[in-house]
């Protein structure tokens, strides 16, 4: 078990309850996405696991070790945060030595340094920006610094905060193909995400979350079967799902290979 949430709760000093006995198991190598409306505690609840929110009570366990017990330099060894805006996190003059930055905090060996600080760049697709100011890129890039610059410290966990917001159509594809590249590496990803055809591409199990509880928590297929689970309703099927239900196919499928896979069944079929 990597991450642990144990009967978390959360309260903000003006009162306000944000995770109200909130808890959750994740193994090493899942890929889970926690979704679920404005203001339900999928901020909160990442801040506490990466050590930045204390529970009121409840505890929270990254690989063994009670989170509020560490300092947030130990986690950061653990646990790599990608916020929902870039400029929580960028502050160096260029992106190379943005990214570079973590790797060099951490102490690790100058080969080592330089070789995570390559391949973050380049599986961003930031080769050629390593030597911009971050701040003249756009959005959707910085974005994408901030990523690469978690992705160079080389944790094992990799939280991402809302990472397609703001990143066009070839960023998004490059998003899923790099989690799942991260999910072949044996990384643990958990994101927070409103994006329902990002979740069926590259996510295995959704969490659910809605004013502070856990709502749902099983596998991604299982949540995208809409009228047979009431935590969906919310939210908008993906591209694929809706598709499939205008053709009438009588099994939910959610995403681009599936659906592929059903027209060739259907089109053997006849
Ligand atoms: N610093 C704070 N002080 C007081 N209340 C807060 C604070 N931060 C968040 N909240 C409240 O806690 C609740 C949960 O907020 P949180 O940001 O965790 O939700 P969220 O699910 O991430 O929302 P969103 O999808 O809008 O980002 C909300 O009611 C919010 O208003």
């Amino acid at each position: 078990m990597v991450l642990r949430v144990d009967s978390l709760s959360h309260r903000y000093p003006n009162g306000t309850t944000a995770l109200a006995d909130v808890s959750l198991t994740v193994r090493a190598g899942e890929r889970v996405a926690v979704v679920g409306p404005n203001g339900a505690g999928k901020s909160t609840l990442a801040r506490h696991l990466i050590g930045i929110a204390r529970p009121t009570s409840g505890t929270v366990t990254v690989d063994g070790r009670d989170a509020a017990g560490l300092e947030i330099a130990e986690l950061a060894r653990s646990v790599g945060f990608v916020f929902q805006n870039p400029d929580d996190q960028l502050h160096a003059a260029t992106v190379a030595k943005e990214v570079g930055f973590g790797p060099r905090n951490l102490g690790f060996p100058a080969d080592r340094r330089t070789a995570l600080t390559q391949w973050a760049l380049q599986v961003t697709g930031l080769t050629g920006e390593a030597n911009s100011h971050p701040r003249h890129l756009s959005f959707g890039e910085r974005k994408r610094v901030a990523f690469a610059s978690v992705l160079a410290m080389d944790t094992p966990i990799i939280v991402l905060d809302e990472p397609t917001t703001g990143q066009d159509h070839r960023s998004v594809v490059l998003l899923e193909e790099l989690v799942t590249d991260l999910h072949e590496r044996g990384k643990t990803i958990l994101a927070i995400t409103h994006d329902t055809d990002f979740c069926a591409e590259s996510f295995d199990r959704v969490v659910v979350l809605s004013e502070g509880r856990v709502r749902w928590d099983g596998p991604v297929e299982r949540w995208l079967e809409g009228d047979r689970n009431p935590s969906m309703s919310a939210f908008e099927q993906p591209q694929m799902a809706r598709l499939g239900r205008r053709l009438g196919w009588p099994t939910p499928v959610a995403t681009v290979d599936g659906f592929l896979d059903q027209l060739t069944d259907h089109a053997a079929a006849r």
